[in-house]
């Protein structure tokens, strides 16, 4: 007799289960195990070549594990990636947009290669462009290609956001944005999750993860060292940072090291 399927609400947004993957030798991802709950906001945690944007590539249908599973709302992303990746809305680190469009062009391309219609695709781009603060640059026909790096981060978060998604995947989606505009984030993030949305971002700004959500992960050598709610990780009068620099450790600069910068 087969067991009956959990209740949809039980089912995890996101569903990493022993994701695994090996570049020349070198273990990038180690076994990555992650259940993000829906209405979730989780902050992935890691240092610099932790395998943070390895495991995200994978759970979103970007990069193929050797081995390991992922799952979207219970939809296998390497099995059926297309129901998968209807529900996903992600911002690929070092994310590469067709260059020679405006903002709005592009958006209309992303609308039809996502399957809305004509009408909802323009009224969409329409208001995203102008929350993002990127319609004066539509009204003087800049072009992506002369955004700059923060303006290219918001267009394409415009992009992850344009079919309405359910789960949200973000690879340092604050990285280069101003403060006006990091507080639209902000915003555009937590109406998401009020809605019942499911996010996933990378950071390395410990602040802005304990400011902004309610889960975390920390990640280190391809491994997850700790998972859960803020309090479970960090405990409750530790910050983040410390409980990060705790476990995955400090690294000293000594007195003898750059001893050729002192003048
Ligand atoms: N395409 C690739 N080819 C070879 N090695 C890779 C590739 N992508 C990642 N790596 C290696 O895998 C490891 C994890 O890299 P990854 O980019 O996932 O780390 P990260 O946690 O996102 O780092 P950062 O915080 O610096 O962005 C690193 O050792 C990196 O050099």
């Amino acid at each position: 007799m087969t067991s009956p399927d959990p209740p949809a609400a039980a089912v995890p947004a996101l569903e990493l289960d022993g994701l695994t993957k090996t570049f020349n030798g070198t273990r990038a991802a180690d076994g990555v195990s992650l259940a993000v709950p829906r209405g979730a906001m989780l902050g992935l945690v890691g240092p610099n070549g932790a395998g943070k944007t390895t495991s995200l590539s994978m759970a979103v249908g970007l990069l193929r594990p050797d081995s390991g599973t992922a799952r979207v709302l219970g939809v296998d992303v390497w099995r059926d990636p297309v129901e998968a990746k209807k529900r996903l809305g992600v911002l690929p680190d070092g994310l590469s947009l067709p260059e020679r469009l405006t903002g709005g062009e592009l958006l209309d391309y992303w609308g039809r290669l996502r399957g809305l219609g004509r009408g909802v695709t323009r009224s969409r781009a329409e208001e995203l462009l102008k929350v993002l603060e990127l319609d004066g640059a539509e009204r003087d026909g800049v072009l992506v290609a002369e955004y700059s790096t923060g303006m290219r981060k918001k267009i394409g978060l415009a992009t992850a956001l344009l079919h309405a998604p359910e789960v949200l995947v973000l690879d340092e989606p604050y990285e280069a944005v101003d403060p006006v505009s990091a507080r639209v984030l902000t915003a555009i993030l937590r109406r998401f999750t009020d809605g019942g949305g499911t996010v996933i971002i990378s950071s390395h700004v410990m602040a802005l993860v304990e400011q902004l959500t309610d889960r975390v992960a920390i990640i280190a050598e391809g491994r997850v060292l700790a998972d859960g709610s803020l309090d479970q990780v960090r405990g409750v009068d530790a910050t983040l940072e410390d409980t990060f620099v705790r476990l995955v450790g400090a690294r000293e600069v000594g007195e003898e090291d750059l001893t050729w910068l002192n003048s």
